[in-house]
C-alpha cells in the first residue's frame, strides 16, 4: 500500500506525537521496584452497575483508555494537554478512593512518574 503524503506532515506535528506516544507508555509501561505495573487498574473505569456513587462524586470520569483513543485519533495539541487528563484521572482516583488505599497511592506515584517524563520531553 503507497500512503503518498499529499502534504508532507509538518516537523513539529511528527516531535508532539512522538513526545505524546512517549509519554503515554511511559506512564503505560511503569513498574515498581518490585516490578508490579501500576498502570493496569487505570486500563479501564469501575462499572457504573457495581459502583453508581463513583459517577456521582467524579464528574469527569477517565481513564487509560480514553486517553489512548485520544493520542490514537489526533485529539492532544499539546504535552501539557496529555499531562492535563492525566493528572484529571489521578485526581479522580484521589478523590474517590481512600488515602489508605492501594489505587490512591499508585496514582500518586504515576503523577509524578508523568510531571518528570513532562520536565524531560520539554528538555528534549
Ligand atoms: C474502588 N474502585 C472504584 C477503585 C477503582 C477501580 C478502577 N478504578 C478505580 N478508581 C478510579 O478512580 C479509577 C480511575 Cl481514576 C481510572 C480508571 C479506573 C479506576
Amino acid at each position: 500500500k503507497i500512503f503518498l503524503y499529499s502534504v508532507k506532515p509538518r516537523k513539529n506535528a511528527t516531535v508532539l506525537s512522538q513526545k505524546l506516544r512517549t509519554l503515554y507508555d511511559t506512564i503505560r509501561d511503569y513498574k515498581d521496584p518490585k516490578g508490579r505495573q501500576l498502570s493496569l487498574i487505570f486500563l479501564k473505569l469501575p462499572s457504573k452497575l457495581e459502583y453508581p456513587d463513583y459517577y456521582e462524586v467524579i464528574k469527569r470520569p477517565i481513564d487509560l483508555e480514553r486517553i489512548s483513543q485520544k493520542l490514537k485519533t489526533s485529539q492532544y495539541e499539546s504535552l501539557d494537554d496529555m499531562v492535563s487528563d492525566f493528572v484529571l484521572m489521578f485526581d479522580n482516583a484521589c478523590k474517590y478512593n481512600e488515602p489508605d488505599s492501594q489505587i490512591y497511592k499508585d496514582a500518586l506515584m504515576l503523577q509524578r512518574v508523568a510531571l518528570q517524563t513532562k520536565l524531560q520531553l520539554r528538555e528534549d
